[in-house]
C-alpha cells in the first residue's frame, strides 16, 4: 500500500484528490494535514518547491503539497500562481472585468503537485493543465474561480456545472496527480 501525507489548507482540494485516487485501481491511502507554509513569488515551479521544501521541513517527513495556477492567455499568464489574492480581490466578475478589452479570454488552469521524500530532500513537480476560456459566472460557487473556467473540452459547462466525475477526469488536478501516481507505484514497485 502506497499512502502520502497531503500537505495542504484546502478541503475541496482534498476532496478531488481522493476522489480521483479512489476512481482508479492506485491503492493510494492519502492522510491529509494543514501546515502553515508561506508562499513564495516566482514561478509555478519555484513556489511549488519552496512550498514542498517548507513542508517537508515543518513536518519532518515526505509530504506532498499542490499548486494551482490560471494563467490568463491576455495577461501574459497572470494571474498564474497569485489566483488566490486576485480571487478573493476582484471576484468573479472581476476577473472577468481584467480582460474586457482584450482579444481572447483563454486562460490555463495549471496544477502542480510537489513531492517531498523528507527534510532537506528536493522536490520532484507534476504538473498537469486544462486549456479553456474565462466566462461569467455560471454554476456553483463552492470552489473557487470553477465558475468563470469553461473548458475546451466541456462541452460548454464551466468546471462549477460540471458533475465532479466529469471534471475530475479532464481538470488540470487529475493530469497532474495522474503523473504522480504512476511515479509513487514505480517508486513502491521498485522499492
Ligand atoms: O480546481 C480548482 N477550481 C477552482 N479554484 C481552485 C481550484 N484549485 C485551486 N483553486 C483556488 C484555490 C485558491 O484560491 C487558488 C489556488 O491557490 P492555492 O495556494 O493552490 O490553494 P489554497 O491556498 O486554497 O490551498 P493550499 O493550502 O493547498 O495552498 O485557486
Ligand atoms: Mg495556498
Amino acid at each position: 500500500m502506497t499512502s502520502f501525507v497531503f500537505v495542504t489548507g484546502n478541503a475541496n482540494k482534498l476532496k478531488e484528490v481522493k476522489a480521483i485516487l479512489a476512481a482508479g485501481t492506485s491503492g493510494i491511502e492519502v492522510t491529509s494535514q494543514s501546515v502553515d507554509v508561506p508562499e513564495v513569488q516566482g514561478s509555478t515551479q519555484e513556489v511549488a518547491i519552496a512550498k514542498c521544501s517548507a513542508a517537508a521541513e515543518k513536518l519532518g517527513a515526505a509530504c506532498v503539497t499542490e499548486d494551482t495556477a490560471l494563467c490568463f492567455e491576455a495577461l501574459g499568464g497572470l494571474p498564474g500562481p497569485y489566483i488566490k489574492d486576485f480571487l478573493g480581490k476582484l471576484g468573479h466578475d472581476g476577473l472577468n472585468t481584467l480582460l474586457s478589452g482584450f482579444p481572447t479570454t483563454r486562460a490555463t488552469a495549471l496544477c502542480t503537485f510537489a513531492y517531498s521524500p523528507g527534510p532537506s530532500q528536493t522536490p520532484i513537480l507534476f504538473e498537469g493543465q486544462t486549456e479553456g476560456n474565462i466566462v461569467p459566472p455560471r454554476g456553483p460557487t463552492n470552489f473557487g474561480w470553477d465558475p468563470i473556467f469553461e473548458p475546451l473540452e466541456g462541452e460548454g459547462l464551466t468546471y462549477a456545472e460540471m458533475d465532479g466525475a466529469k471534471k475530475n477526469a479532464i481538470s488540470h488536478r487529475y493530469r497532474a496527480l495522474e503523473k504522480l501516481r504512476v511515479y509513487l507505484a514505480d517508486q513502491a514497485k521498485s522499492a
